[in-house]
């Protein structure tokens, strides 16, 4: 099994190119299964989710393919397609639950596993369900398979009013693209922000579906009969790039992260500077600046355009080498502190109560070996290797190769010390 090896001390200095977000990547691998029409993406990471994603594809009969161009793939679902998403293949990818929604709109019936279960929470799939069901869809739960399909005489969903019990991500997109091909306007009440929404929504409109509101907790969509191919760019990926401008917050140094996008990372952005970094942004690129003692500070996980769920443990990192005593409060997900007894274990003082973890700054954390317990905490335990004196192993990274793209050549590249070792 793959570890990470890491002494900690060093500076980082230098250039980063900044990936396509994972969670904008997944729901539009998806989505290429809503014509039979080539589609094509470009600016996809290397990621492990996204070849299980694309091994799910195949197993269903899409045609794919890798090109030359940076992060290029081909999709072709004109042939036939089983519409069949089996436990094997998605029991390490909660995403795979966003096959679902595509399926049941162009194939009229669907068997998708349940995702498998998650470390940060029990992270049920209920909202979806009952959205996909406002819209006409049949589904049992059998077996540990959601089994979907129309009702006899129906050969499209019909278009409804959802409005779900709290805000869900994956809901909004499944919704999205079950929508973009039902029989009539589906409106989506409480729909998710997060850029990655939008961007799928860029791709849907681009292979001809009408929607409107994307971006806004209220989403409009007009069903068309059918869609077409196209060519879309994958967003870039707000939390790769806040992972790197909070290791260099925490380490010191100055890097320029490239197609960094500022506008969608205000929120940790802001409390970097109340926290004493330095960071210019403009277009495509974000720009830190990092020398002595950080500030601690405080803050909540919300939905976007609050602090995501997805940085709080990287940030948490930062506030156990900073001045002063911090709360961070995880309100999305019920088990998402299981990075803090790591960063116990390389000197960092943090009592949980709750929802709310107290971190107590420290002014030197040492290295240790440390196990990763799920993605975002693996990269936490990552910046703090980075700070800690002398060096820290870090167990389990395959978390970690889920959802970051060549995190230790790219850190390597700005100078930190960081190897892979099996
Ligand atoms: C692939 C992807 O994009 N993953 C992101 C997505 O996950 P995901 O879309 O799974 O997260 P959701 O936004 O759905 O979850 C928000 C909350 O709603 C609950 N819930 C959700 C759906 C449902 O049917 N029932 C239910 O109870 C969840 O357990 C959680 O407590 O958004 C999360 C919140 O920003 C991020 O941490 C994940 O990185
Ligand atoms: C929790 C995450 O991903 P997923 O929803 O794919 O588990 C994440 O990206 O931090």
């Amino acid at each position: 099994m793959d570890k990470l090896r890491i002494t900690g001390g060093r500076t980082l200095h230098g250039e980063v190119e900044i990936s396509g977000a994972k969670n904008a990547a997944l729901p539009e691998l998806c989505a290429t299964l809503l014509t039979d029409e080539p589609v094509t993406l470009t600016n996809v990471p290397r990621l492990r989710d996204i070849a299980t994603m694309r091994s799910l594809l195949d197993h269903m009969g899409v045609r794919t393919a890798t090109h030359g161009e940076r992060g290029g793939m081909d999709f072709h679902a004109g042939g036939p397609i089983t519409p069949e998403a089996p436990y094997e293949l998605v029991k390490t990818m909660r995403a795979s639950v966003l096959v679902l929604g595509p399926l049941l709109a162009r194939f009229g019936h669907a068997r998708v596993s349940l995702p498998g279960g998650c470390a940060i929470g029990a992270r049920p799939v209920d909202q979806h369900i009952k959205g996909l069901q406002a819209m006409g869809a049949d589904i049992v739960v059998e077996h540990g398979y959601m089994v979907a399909r129309l009702p006899s005489g129906r050969s499209r969903l019909k278009g409804a009013r959802i409005a779900t019990d709290m805000v869900t991500v994956t809901g909004t997109e499944n919704f999205l693209m079950a929508a973009a091909l039902a029989d009539g306007e589906t409106v989506l009440e409480n729909a998710a922000q997060e850029p990655e929404i939008p961007d799928l929504a860029e791709m849907l409109i681009a292979m001809g579906a009408k929607i409107e509101g994307h971006g806004t907790s209220r989403i409009h969509v007009q069903g068309v009969e059918r869609l077409h191919g196209c060519r879309h760019q994958v967003v870039a990926d707000r939390i790769e790039a806040g992972t790197f401008l909070c290791a260099v917050a925490a380490t010191g140094g100055e890097v320029v992260l490239r197609h960094g996008r500022a506008d969608h990372l205000e929120a940790v952005i802001d409390k970097l500077r109340e926290a004493g970094a330095v960071i210019e942004a403009g277009e495509g690129f974000i720009r830190v600046r990092s020398e002595g003692r950080l500030k601690a500070q405080s803050f909540r996980t919300t939905e976007y355009p609050g602090f995501p769920t997805d940085m709080q443990a990287q940030f948490m990192a930062l506030n156990c080498i900073a001045q002063g005593t911090s709360t961070v409060t995880e309100t999305i997900f019920e088990n998402r502190f299981m990075h803090v007894s790591e960063l116990m274990r390389l000197g960092a003082r943090i009592q949980i109560d709750g929802k709310v973890a107290v971190v107590e700054g420290v002014e030197r954390l040492s290295g240790a070996t440390v196990m990763a317990t799920d993605l975002r905490a693996s990269a936490s335990l990552v910046i703090a290797g980075l700070v800690a004196d002398g060096e820290t192993i870090v167990d389990r990274i395959y978390h970690l190769d889920r959802g970051y793209d060549q995190m230790e050549t790219k850190l390597r590249a700005i100078g930190a010390d960081i190897e892979r070792i099996r």
